[in-house]
């Protein structure tokens, strides 16, 4: 499991793009026949990919670094597959997930098996203090949001699947942002939100396309160049705003303090330097 320890903003000066892109940005998520996982130390958030493959079921494994006896002992998860349908078993409960669906599961499941040649399960997880049921939302089933405009470039679709009015759970807020053809920025004006870190995996981007993602604090801002289905870990003091060589989607989840969506504070694009 790949640990990385909280940073702060402090860092970002004098940072160079090797240094950037150890910290923030997680370039290999889906590898076939494996669960890949990322602890960040932001919030404790553990995010990866698991990516069946050659007709086998591929469980979730606990790790080392949680010591704990099952993956989900004392956390909470959500999923979202970016690949062909799949399914998740849980617990004996089986679980078709077409492409985009979300499901989420309540801490105390034990046994969790992927499954499915050419499905891609994006997993978030959060430390969880209690049990919300397990719930499955199908590709725009959410809550829906119309952003953006197509005079600024960023028209876009948000979906929010795991959030107060939804899927219940501890900490994790979760949901998938698609970018309308001919609309290239997502979250522009940017935003910050002080209780919450924040991760974006960005999927559906053409392989030779790139996505230029906007870190760090408002006044001191670097970035990131992206390749598909690559992930970015937003520390709660990082704006997170990002803009393609061509139309992409990304799941965004965060945990931390409040699962208010709206608890952001903005950043004027005039106060970006
Ligand atoms: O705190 C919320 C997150 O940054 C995202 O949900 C923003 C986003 O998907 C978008 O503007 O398209
Ligand atoms: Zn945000």
């Amino acid at each position: 499991m790949d640990q990385r320890y909280a940073t702060s903003p402090e860092q970002i000066p004098g940072a160079d793009t090797a240094r950037l892109r150890d910290r923030f940005l997680i370039e290999e998520l889906f590898v076939p026949g494996q669960v890949t996982a990322t602890y960040t130390h932001h919030d404790r958030i553990v995010l990866g990919g698991a990516t069946p493959a050659g007709g086998a079921a591929l469980p979730l494994p606990t790790f080392d670094e949680l010591r704990a006896e099952y993956f989900l002992a004392n956390r909470e998860l959500g999923i979202v597959n970016v690949g062909a349908a799949g399914t998740v078993t849980v617990d004996g409960t089986e679980y078709a997930l077409p492409n985009g669906a979300c499901l989420y599961l309540g801490r105390g499941t034990r046994d969790v098996v992927f499954a499915g040649d050419g499905a891609q399960f994006y997993l978030f997880s959060a430390p969880a203090h209690t049990t919300y049921p397990n719930q499955l939302v199908l590709k725009g089933e959410g809550t829906v949001r119309e952003l953006g405009d197509q005079l600024t470039s960023n028209r876009r679709s948000l979906n929010q699947y795991i959030h107060a009015d939804g899927i219940r759970s501890c900490q994790i807020v979760m949901g998938v942002t698609e970018l309308h053809p001919g609309s290239m920025w997502n979250t522009m004006p940017a935003h910050t939100h002080d209780r919450r870190t924040e991760c974006y995996l960005y999927f559906d981007l053409p392989e030779e396309a790139r996505i230029i993602h906007l870190l760090g604090t408002p006044a001191e801002t670097r970035h990131l160049v992206v390749a598909d289905r690559q992930a970015i870990i937003s520390p709660s003091w990082s704006i997170h705003s990002g803009v393609g060589t061509s139309a992409y989607s990304f799941v965004w989840a965060m945990a931390g303090e409040n699962q208010s969506f709206d608890d952001m504070d903005p950043a004027p694009v005039t106060d970006l330097r």
